[in-house]
């Protein structure tokens, strides 16, 4: 399946069970050119339990692309209006919205260094990770936030002006975030819209990130550079991002495709 540009294999596992290696992730990932595997499993009380695995094998907490590719699966077979998707991380509600598009509540954004997590406390306003060189570093100042996965978005006058692949894995693995890190590179158009470009913990260089996008939005509105809904403009195509006074939760709207279905 594909949400807003990011790949996924979906496993359905409800009824038989589905625990694969890490090596076996990685050879499913490559054949089938996913960012992320997802399984199904039964939830006692939800629709449905979503495991996370990276392509490079590591199983995560989040996946905000996934959760919308999964909610589409389930508001078709389901018929119901909203459907419950429990994570590792948090519970999450998937809605049809207008034009054929999934809304995923993706809960509240959290922002202590402990639930990032950083490797030392800290106000996470001050975090102060420099990529590059140390007299004019490349890359400095990251925003840092969890949306049940981490984030480290750095802001930049132009997205296309940076080596994401030579930059990305420096930050992904820095020190500060003894869990990695996704690492977002975002250039506010105006307080609307956000171009945004993702070097993903455990994926790389991916068209669209769902989880980056809550990140970017969030910080973004933190710093008083957008409002707290704006247009996440991707490689892979376009998400919308509503970071809610009412509840704090954030909430993404953007397409789902299946591309093609099999049996094994
Ligand atoms: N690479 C992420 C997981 C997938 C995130 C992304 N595909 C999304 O849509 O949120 C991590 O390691 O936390």
């Amino acid at each position: 399946m594909n949400g807003a540009g990011n790949a996924f294999a979906v496993f359905d596992a409800r009824s038989t069970p589905f625990a694969p290696t890490a090596d076996q992730v990685r050879q499913i990932a490559a054949d089938l050119q996913a960012d992320q595997v997802i399984a199904l499993e039964r939830d006692a009380t939800k629709d449905v339990f979503m495991r996370i695995w990276n392509s490079d094998g590591g199983e995560v907490a989040a996946c905000g692309n996934g959760a919308r590719a999964v909610a589409h699966l389930i508001l078709e077979e389901t018929g119901k209006p909203m459907v419950t998707i429990q994570t590792e991380a948090d519970m999450l509600k998937g809605y049809k919205a207008e034009g054929g598009l999934v809304t995923v509540d993706m809960g509240s954004p959290l922002m202590g260094w402990e639930d990032i997590p950083l490797a030392e406390k800290m106000d996470v306003r001050g975090v102060d990770v420099k990529v590059g060189p140390m007299d004019n570093p490349t890359l400095s100042r990251p925003a840092v936030v969890s949306m049940g996965n981490p984030h480290a978005v750095f802001f930049v006058k132009d997205v296309d002006a940076y080596d994401i692949p030579a930059l990305g894995p420096l930050v992904e693995w820095h020190p500060l975030f003894p869990e990695g890190t996704n690492v977002g590179f975002a250039q506010v158009i105006d307080t609307e819209t956000i171009r945004l470009r993702v070097w993903e913990r455990g994926a790389g260089l991916t068209k669209a990130c769902g989880t980056g996008a809550c990140a970017a939005l969030v910080c973004a509105a933190r710093a008083k550079l957008t409002g707290r809904k704006a247009r996440l403009v991707l490689d892979g195509g376009t998400l919308i991002i509503d970071w809610r006074e009412s509840d704090d939760h954030v909430y993404m709207t953007g397409p789902v495709e299946m591309e093609f279905e099999t049996v094994i």
